[in-house]
């Protein structure tokens, strides 16, 4: 079902209006508190211009981590400086989500002013999703708007609860471009549609899966999880990755593939390291022969020609998953690979879609983020959308 969106929303509704934006700023810090990757901030803008364009005043709220009551290790704090750029105004920050510290703040602030609150998980009753807690944040303000695409699978306070107490309650932009690739271009793709689904288990992967075989017309299998096909077909594994209590299903899987027409594809060769380690020796064997004692890290360059040669057809692709370690660089060839071909083929105007994760952390480490069609924001999030799931978050909010 399509959501009302923050863009239905004109100066008549937005002028001098209190508006609660729901963002994900759940970014990562080292331990300077510095940010180490701004995407999401940077990703929350266009919400946030639209609305002080529009004359409203802005009160952001976000988690941080998953803290355990106040901790300062997780505040907002380090965000300021940041969004205060990249918004080209002096961004305020309140010590407290609600409360009349907050209160005094939020009448002080001028149209187009932005207010911060502190992050929204210092109070265990957020993600209890506690209805009083909730209709606290409500009262802060006039209309809702949830842009924190990243928490939308969580049915939080501030994610739901409050869409109970305020209202009109709208998508962001972001959230709408998210939806727009995942569940649009997913569930009406323009075809041949490929799916690359890698990652470390298959247990976690199976929902996304058995839900793409409903959609793809090819699925490339790669990372930790091919170790239990390849086990399940009587090959020897060596000391890769396997996950014993999974046999059935990986055969119950390549069955299924079949069933519904789905050709998958396994790799045929990999490279395989003699311990888990960033200096292990490594060599490329045939996949169906793993030697003992050594296990396998990374797709091999046979397997990289022939999913590169069969993605070559295809108008969409969605990805999710990196094919190796690719945190240790002799093992990050199959990874950088995929994301070298996607980005080729975005610019022969494939649609590709990176579905959040490791994944895109794979591609913005080399450098090619700004040439895929979409990068998903949401980890666990966009896993969840293409299981086929409701995301809670989006499922509150008025329906266009
Ligand atoms: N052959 C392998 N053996 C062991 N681990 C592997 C192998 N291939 C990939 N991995 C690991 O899998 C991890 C990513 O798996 P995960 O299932 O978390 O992927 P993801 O879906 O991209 O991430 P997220 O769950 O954050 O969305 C990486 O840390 C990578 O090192
Ligand atoms: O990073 C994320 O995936 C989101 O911000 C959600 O965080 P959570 O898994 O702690 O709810």
């Amino acid at each position: 079902m399509a959501k009302r969106s923050v863009g239905d929303l004109k100066e008549a509704d937005l002028k001098g209006k209190r508006v609660f934006v729901r963002v994900d700023l759940n970014v990562p810090l080292d331990e300077n508190q510095k940010i180490t990757d701004d995407t999401r901030v940077r990703a929350a803008i266009p919400t946030i211009k639209y609305l002080r364009d529009h004359g409203a005043r802005v009160i952001l709220s976000s988690h941080l981590g998953r803290p355990k009551g106040i901790t300062p290790k997780y505040s907002l704090k380090p965000l300021v400086p940041r969004l205060s750029e990249l918004l080209g105004v002096n961004v305020e920050i309140a010590n407290d989500s609600i409360g009349d510290e907050v209160e005094k703040l939020v009448a002080a602030l001028p149209e187009g002013g932005v207010l911060l609150l502190e992050n929204v998980r210092f109070y265990k009753e957020e993600e209890k999703n506690d209805p009083e807690f909730a209709k606290k944040l409500a009262s802060l303000a006039d209309l809702y708007v949830n842009d924190a695409f990243g928490t939308a699978h969580r049915a939080h306070a501030s994610t739901e609860g409050v869409t109970k107490y305020l209202k009109p309650a709208v998508a962001g932009f972001l959230m709408q471009k998210e939806l727009d690739y995942l569940v649009g271009a997913v569930s009406n793709p323009e075809r041949p549609f490929a799916a690359i689904v890698g990652g470390s288990k298959v247990s976690s992967k199976i929902g996304v899966i058995e839900s793409l075989f409903e959609k793809v017309n090819l699925l490339l299998l790669g990372g930790g999880m091919i170790f239990t096909f390849y086990k399940a077909q009587g090959y020897s594994v060596g000391s890769s990755l396997v996950e014993e209590d999974k046999l059935e299903l990986a055969t119950a899987l390549i069955e299924k593939a079949k069933a519904k027409g789905v050709s998958l594809l396994l790799p045929t060769d990999v490279v395989v390291a003699n311990k888990f380690a960033a200096d292990a020796d490594s060599k490329v064997v045939p996949a169906s022969a793993i030697p003992d004692g050594w296990m396998g890290l990374d797709i091999g360059p046979d397997s990289i020609n022939t999913f590169s040669e069969a993605l070559d057809g295809t108008k969409t692709v969605i990805w999710n998953g990196p094919m190796g370690v690719f945190e240790f660089e002799k093992f990050a060839a199959g990874t950088d690979a995929i994301a070298k071909k996607l980005a080729e083929l975005s610019g022969r105007g494939v649609t590709t879609i990176i579905g959040g994760g490791d994944s895109v952390a794979a591609v913005e480490k080399a450098g090619l983020a700004d040439k895929m069609s979409h990068i998903s924001t949401g980890g666990g999030a966009s896993l969840e959308l293409l299981e086929g799931k409701p995301l809670p978050g989006v499922l509150a909010l008025d329906d266009a």
